[in-house]
């Protein structure tokens, strides 16, 4: 079958909720292409202002990792994409040909997935559908983002085709955010790579309920269960991000670009960075900061961020009291008693009063203190005492 007097239908690849795609061949230009028809020929529907938005969308998009459009039109009552064939296979059928993949290649999904991410986004260009099925990895195991069917520019609200109250997207990957109702934006797509991600390392989503209405508010309240725990094998570095990534609020989570780089770099490989160390006791125990990943998370260099969620990241130190220790005011040294003698020192003038001059009785207290302990210094300085009165009495009899 030949559509447009040009693309030659020639296998079946595969059928979605819009359309059937194909392999085809462009005999103008003599090359190899995937051709999407639309299912049904309504052009006032739904479905087809959709598929002229996936069109008009991802033609404004070039870049390695989104699949590239080439022609979009109505023929014989049917409109067809025309787009760049990818000749493998979707993140789903590769989950379900091996079951949960290797932390290698889901970091390269991770960086590849990432950047495409990031180049719509520059074009302010959201995608709102990122899930397995819409991920591509071609013979050499490079990642395409495809079906930008549901995708919306940011800043244009006449593009949602959305109707009143209806969430469009898939509820195992939609993030907080939209489960909430509010409108999409690109940290709403770092969120459903994320869950891509968790689910390509663990065979299952982070969230699955039995009703989508129970899985958006897993997605609202629930705090992800770490993949490590649910038997995947990845490295610290890599499970603390990709938690970041599934941060609650949206502007935790890491930018696409920031997830490119960080994955591109290795940083994935190490471990997480260590986490305060709490200080020295007397001072007050550390209190619990903002995120660390809502930081790093900012700056364009990749960077290790730390624990993300409650239940992920490396052992913490173990909770401190928030109870400071504090000394007390001690009292001054009571001196030592004299022998013999009742202490003063607990009185309460003892210590204040201390420098005041000392009275009448206090000084004849000291005069027989001084007898009973140095009775000969006291009998010596009576003795000069009484000698230099006998003088004194000599000169003034002598000269009367
Ligand atoms: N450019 C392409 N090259 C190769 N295969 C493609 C291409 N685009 C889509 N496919 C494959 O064609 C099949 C149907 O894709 P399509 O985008 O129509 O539906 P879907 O994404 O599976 O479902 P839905 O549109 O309902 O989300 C999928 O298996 C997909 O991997």
């Amino acid at each position: 079958m030949l559509v447009a007097d040009r693309y030659r239908l020639e296998t079946p690849i595969g059928r979605g909720g819009m359309g059937e795609v194909w392999r085809a061949t462009d005999e103008v230009l003599r090359r190899t292409v995937a051709v999407k028809l639309l299912l049904g020929d309504d052009p006032a529907s739904q479905a087809a202002a959709r598929f002229r938005l996936e069109a008009q969308t991802a033609a404004r998009l070039s870049h390695p990792n989104i699949v590239g459009v080439f022609d979009f039109g109505a023929r014989d009552g049917r409109f067809y994409l025309v787009m760049e064939l990818v000749e493998g296979q979707s993140l789903a059928q590769e989950l379900t040909a091996q079951g949960a993949l290797r932390a290698e290649r889901v970091a390269a999904i991770a960086a590849q997935g990432a950047a495409g991410l990031a180049s719509a986004h520059r074009t302010g260009i959201v995608h709102r559908d990122i899930k397995p099925g819409n991920l591509m990895s071609d013979a050499d195991g490079t990642v395409k983002i495809g079906d930008f069917g549901i995708a919306r520019f940011v800043d244009d609200p006449a593009t949602a085709l959305t109707t009143a109250g209806q969430i469009i997207g898939t509820s195992l990957y939609l993030a907080p955010e939209r489960a909430l109702g509010r409108p999409a934006s690109p940290a709403s797509d770092v969120y459903s790579l994320g869950c891509l991600l968790y689910q390509l390392l663990t065979g299952t989503p982070p969230f699955q309920a039995d009703t989508s209405a129970a899985t958006l508010a897993q997605h609202i309240d629930a705090a992800p269960v770490p993949p490590s725990q649910r038997g995947a094998g990845l490295p610290p570095a890599f499970e603390n991000y990709l938690l970041g990534m599934l941060a609650k609020q949206p502007e935790e989570r890491p930018t696409a670009q920031h997830i490119a780089d960080w994955f591109g770099s290795g940083a994935w490989q190490g471990h997480p960075e260590p986490m305060p160390q709490p200080a020295p006791a007397p001072a007050p125990a550390p209190m619990p900061g903002p995120l660390p990943h809502a930081q790093a998370f900012g700056t364009a260099t990749p960077q290790t961020p730390p624990a993300a969620a409650p239940t992920a990241g490396p052992p913490r130190a173990p909770e401190t009291p928030s109870v400071a220790t504090y000394r007390l005011p001690q009292p001054a040294p009571a001196r030592r008693p004299a022998r013999g003698h009742r202490s003063t020192s607990a009185s309460p003038s003892a210590s204040p009063s201390a420098s005041t001059p000392a009275s009448a009785p206090a000084k004849r207290r000291g005069a027989r203190e001084l007898i009973r302990r140095r009775p000969r210094v006291a009998s010596l300085i009576a003795g000069a005492v009484a000698f230099i009165a006998a003088v004194l009495i000599g000169i003034a009899w002598f000269s009367s």
